[in-house]
């Protein structure tokens, strides 16, 4: 890091770098997507430069696949690898039972893929994200192109009958134009407010046809780091439901942190 960042973007710098202690020599691992995860990648390059790390990485979009190999690391696809020892990436919103929103980077399907095609999946996150009930951030909702409108109004319906707080449903746009993610599909924004039960709603929301996948990562997540701008970092594991309080120490003027585990 050539330069100090602002407040958010040093602590998810601190939840990147902290991840990489999960990664090991010979890994395959998948790379997440957005500003969190694009961190990891160039923290994760520098371990390949600088200390002769071997790994492979299965990006999640085509902007992680470039930052990646512009960092040196080697890049194979998910075919090339079928399975993955760890994941790292972001997410946009998470709740105490480890449970995620992604997508707000129009990433979610290759990103949800690539983390079920995981052995372990690490969450890099700032405490901004954190929140006791799903559902603040719109939920991303990702639609074939075909029929978009009906697939639309079949969702609204359905929400009817979901405890949610709000049911506004928005295509995503590019400046004028829809988003399209590297599938060529549309992304929808469930604008639901509060979530009260994610699980069903995530199976209804599969089950409408047009529907590719929705942004609810479940059952999915194993460790959440969350890092906090002056090098504190909380490492919660999923399996053990155990949550440590880390410091990452800053070394040469803030350009790189190590682990001082406290
Ligand atoms: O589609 C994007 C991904 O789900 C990102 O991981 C998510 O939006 C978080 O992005 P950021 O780290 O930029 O907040």
């Amino acid at each position: 890091m050539s330069a100090k960042p602002d407040p958010i973007d040093m602590a998810k710098y601190v939840s990147a770098l902290r991840a990489l202690d999960y990664v090991q020599d010979g890994m395959r691992i998948g790379l997440g997507t957005g500003s969190t995860a694009a961190w990891m990648v160039r923290g994760l390059g520098e371990r390949v430069r600088r200390d002769g790390l071997r790994v492979t990485g299965v990006p999640t979009s085509s902007r992680t696949a470039s930052l990646a190999r512009e960092c040196g690391i080697q890049v194979i696809t998910l075919e090339d690898a079928k399975w993955l020892d760890l994941t790292i990436d972001g997410a946009d919103e998470f709740d105490p039972g480890l449970g995620l929103i992604k997508g707000g980077g129009g990433a979610l399907l290759q990103e949800k893929i690539v983390a079920t095609a995981s052995d372990m999946m690490v969450v890099i996150t700032d405490s901004s994200k954190a929140v006791d009930t799903l559902g603040a951030f719109p939920l991303p909702v990702e639609v074939i192109p075909f029929g978009w409108q009906t697939t639309k109004a079949l969702i609204e319906e359905s929400l009817i009958g979901m405890d949610v707080a709000g049911r506004q449903v928005t295509l995503r746009l590019n400046r004028d134009a829809p988003y399209r993610t590297d599938e060529g599909n549309l992304i929808l924004d469930l604008h639901l407010r509060r979530i009260g039960n994610a699980r069903q709603l995530s199976l209804m929301l599969n089950q409408i046809p047009g529907v590719v996948e929705n942004g609810l990562f479940l059952d999915i997540c194993d460790v959440l780091i969350t890092g906090e701008a002056d090098g504190g970092v909380e490492v919660h594991d999923g399996a053990s439901g155990t949550v440590t309080h880390e410091r990452m120490e800053m070394r040469n003027g803030g350009n790189i942190f190590t682990n001082d585990a406290g």
